[in-house]
């Protein structure tokens, strides 16, 4: 690296541990959130500084795709031609001046002394030039520039920082008029919310310390700051989970089905197997939980340490290959693996990892961890298949195309087993909507196994 020239500054801690964040984001794959809070304890930042680092990288992160087309317009570069490290200090940059309220001249000066603390003097010059021609427009101006021509979608997909793909995705689902409320959901950083592990908490403990109340599940609190300052997460008897995935495990839990042995087929990293097994009732139990990914079998049980050690059981093994009798299980839950487009909003970097092509790579392995839920289920039994996406191919498609080989399958109105929630059905099923319920997007289908064994029981008898 050049020997820094006279005058530049040391960088401010913020920004450094951005960059850092980014390069290992965009650099080897990591995930913005684990990464941000390793970074973020092991350097002691705190308080603004923890704050300005938190939205330099949960923002930049997330409105990649738009930065980059602004700053391909603003260098005359293409993306390829430039550094790494020096792409991700341009889209470091491109953030504070084009969505934060540092000023200009501020956010290039720290940004080129950033750049020479880092890559080396020798980008100093690139860096100050690009970044004071992406500060000659404000975001709406670039917005308007860049858009001329494009199509409608194109458009959103540029202004809510989309890949075209996902803005596809969602208009195949949604009303035209809610496309655009549903993309800008995906920038509204969602707030915490808590559940109790029903027989080990209640949600007036958490009320007492000053938790706020939820709006759907009846196990939820909202909360501010850090869940950890709460004795019942602390002690495993809370923890922090999606009031849309409390709802779809929730919902498994309200059709009657014979007493018996649960099975959470798709179970790391655990929320909803540690709420599972507060919901057992009389005769019921164990919830066996079935993980493949040994460090997520791990965090499975040690969400269910609150537990009675009778009440679950983790398995690490794969859901399609059964290490259990067919027809064993009163209620089965299959939680599929999937590209995550009901938590983008969670994820900042998520919707520029995964291509379309993940769609269809996942389809077979959701149809055939559905099948394998259906023939552990006993007569009588029920299924739940969850996905936290509302693409058509990760959700309807897959119920329909497993259930078109079957005739022992009866589908349950989603509506029945759940309170009202406005705008959640989706014919039989339930589909779940950041932009109209607070939640994440997540997709649940009930089936009933078996001949109407348990006929009639489609309403909540629990
Ligand atoms: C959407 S996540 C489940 C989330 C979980 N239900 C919760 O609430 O915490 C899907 C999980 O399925 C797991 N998985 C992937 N392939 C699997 C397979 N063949 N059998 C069972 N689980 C699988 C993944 O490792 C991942 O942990």
């Amino acid at each position: 690296m050049a020997a820094p020239a006279r005058g530049r500054r040391k960088p401010d801690r913020a920004r450094r541990l951005a960059f850092d964040a980014l390069r290992l984001v965009n650099g080897d794959g990591a995930y913005a959130n684990l990464v941000l809070a390793d970074l973020l304890a092991e350097r002691h930042l705190e308080g603004r500084d923890a704050a300005f680092a938190t939205e330099l990288v949960a923002g930049t992160c997330r409105w990649q795709g738009t930065y980059d087309a602004v700053i391909v317009a603003a260098s005359g570069r293409t993306l390829g031609s430039l550094q790494p490290a020096v792409l991700d200090l341009l889209r470091l940059g491109a953030h504070q001046v084009l969505a934060l309220r540092v000023p200009s001249h501020a956010a290039v000066a720290a940004m080129v002394d950033l750049a020479a603390a880092t890559v080396g003097e020798r980008v100093t010059g690139l860096a100050n030039a690009v970044l004071r021609r992406v500060a000659a427009r404000d975001l709406e101006g670039w917005l308007d520039l860049l858009g001329a021509g494009l199509d409608r979608r194109d458009t959103l997909a540029l202004r809510t920082a989309h890949p075209r793909w996902v803005v596809d995705a969602l208009a195949d689902v949604l009303p035209e008029d809610e496309l655009a409320p549903a993309l800008e959901a995906d920038n509204v950083n969602p707030a915490v919310t808590l559940v109790v592990r029903p027989g080990l908490a209640e949600v007036g403990e958490l009320l007492a310390a000053r938790a706020e109340p939820a709006t759907w599940s009846p196990f939820a609190a909202r909360w501010t700051g850090s869940p950890s300052a709460l004795p019942a997460v602390r002690e495993g008897r809370a923890g922090v989970q999606d009031e849309g995935s409390q709802l779809v495990a929730w919902g498994l839990t309200r059709a009657s089905a014979p007493a018996g042995p649960w099975l959470d087929l798709c179970a790391g990293p655990g929320g909803k197997t540690a709420l599972l097994a507060g919901l057992l009732g009389e005769g019921d139990g164990p919830v066996v939980a079935v993980e493949p990914s040994a460090h997520r079998a791990t965090l499975v049980a040690s969400g269910l340490r609150g537990h009675a050690a009778d009440r679950s059981l983790v398995l690490q093994a794969d859901g399609t290959r059964p290490a259990w009798p067919r027809a064993t299980f009163a209620r089965v839950l299959v939680d599929v693996p999937c590209t995550g487009l009901g938590a983008l909003r969670r994820r900042p970097e998520a919707r520029w990892r995964r291509a379309d092509t993940a769609v269809e790579q996942l389809h077979p392995l959701q149809c055939a961890l559905l099948a394998s839920a259906l023939d552990a289920t006993a007569p009588g039994g029920v299924v739940g298949y969850v996905t936290c996406s509302p693409h058509r191919r990760e959700t309807v498609d897959v119920v329909t195309e497993t259930l078109a080989g079957r005739d022992d399958v009866t589908v349950l109105p989603a509506a029945g087993l759940l309170p009202d929630v406005p705008g959640a059905a989706l014919g039989d099923f339930l589909q779940l909507w950041p932009h109209r319920h607070g939640t994440d997007a997540m997709f649940a289908a009930y089936l009933r196994v078996g001949a109407a064994a348990a006929a009639g029981a489609d309403d909540p008898s629990r």
